[in-house]
């Protein structure tokens, strides 16, 4: 469905960050990217979405999408595809949120620009995403700013929009970092349920292998732009092949011998 192959990336300053990455993503797998700070995670998922900033650059290798080669589209392909088939969500989703006007008009101006339907079709659509991700009192949400909801539910809200037009591919880029265990742990939770619901591909970039471990069907390990270890959680809580692995292994804590990822 969507395939990294052989990709190097770099920025205006030289060399390259991420150097020939591979990775074939199939529909509805979820694939965690796990590495230390500058191992490229964040570098990887903006070449996917072409939103690669200050001069970067795919320099080597393919992205394609179902086939076709991405890194050839106009803007106009990328207006059609960004957004509704490949999704994205941040840390801090909400933070893209306007301010000063309530999540409805917000939401429903989201829907209306990628889909010819009405304000008020909109607006239940909209509701419905939100319950799928388990907000109460979706009412008091449409009509609350984005200030008067927790991290939590504005991250909520965040996934609800990225999942409005069932994408194939959702990027999410440490979509759980900036909240408490407990919400992180609900959060995660119910972004497996979404990939039952809308059977999308999810890359979830994370520090923690554990979080990756819960999550992901696979697991890719980053070191300085490029693969050191990968494969299915089990194999590589059991029998990491890199060094660098067994170091964040070492971080999951354990008790009389098994590991509580
Ligand atoms: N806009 C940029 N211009 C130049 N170099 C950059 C830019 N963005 C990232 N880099 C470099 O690319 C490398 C990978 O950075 P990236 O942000 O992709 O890593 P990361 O694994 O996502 O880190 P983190 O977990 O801290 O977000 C780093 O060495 C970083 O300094």
């Amino acid at each position: 469905m969507f395939e990294f192959r052989n990709i190097s990336v770099s920025y205006q300053t030289g060399n390259p960050v991420i150097e020939n990455f591979s990775l074939s993503m199939k529909e509805g797998e979820i694939v965690g990217i796990v590495g230390e700070s500058g191992s490229g995670k964040t570098t990887l998922i903006h070449s996917a979405m072409g939103l690669l900033s200050c001069g970067g650059k795919v320099t080597n290798g393919k992205l394609t999408f179902f086939g076709d080669s991405i890194l050839d589209y106009s803007d106009e392909q990328w207006r059609n595809i960004r957004g509704k088939k490949i999704a994205m969500i941040y840390q801090d989703s909400g933070a893209m949120l306007n301010p000063i006007r309530k999540i409805g008009s917000q939401y429903v101006e989201f829907i209306r620009t990628h889909e010819k339907i009405s304000k008020k079709e909109a607006w239940n659509k909209s509701m419905q995403l939100l319950e799928d991700m388990m907000l109460s009192d979706v009412d008091h949400v449409m009509n609350s700013y984005p200030f008067q909801l927790s991290g939590g539910m504005r991250q909520r809200v965040g996934i609800a929009m990225a999942m409005t037009f069932s994408p194939n591919l959702l990027l999410a880029d440490e979509p759980t970092s900036a909240l408490d265990v407990t919400t992180q742990a609900q959060i995660v939770r119910q972004m497996k349920d979404l990939r039952e619901i809308y059977h999308t591909a999810i890359i979830f970039v994370t520090h923690n292998i554990g979080l990756a471990s819960y999550i992901a069907d696979r697991i890719v390990v980053m070191k300085s732009g490029k693969i050191v270890d990968t494969g299915t959680p089990e194999e590589l809580l059991n029998n990491p092949v890199s060094e660098y692995t067994r170091k964040l292994l070492d971080c999951v804590p354990t008790l009389e011998g098994k590991r509580y990822v």
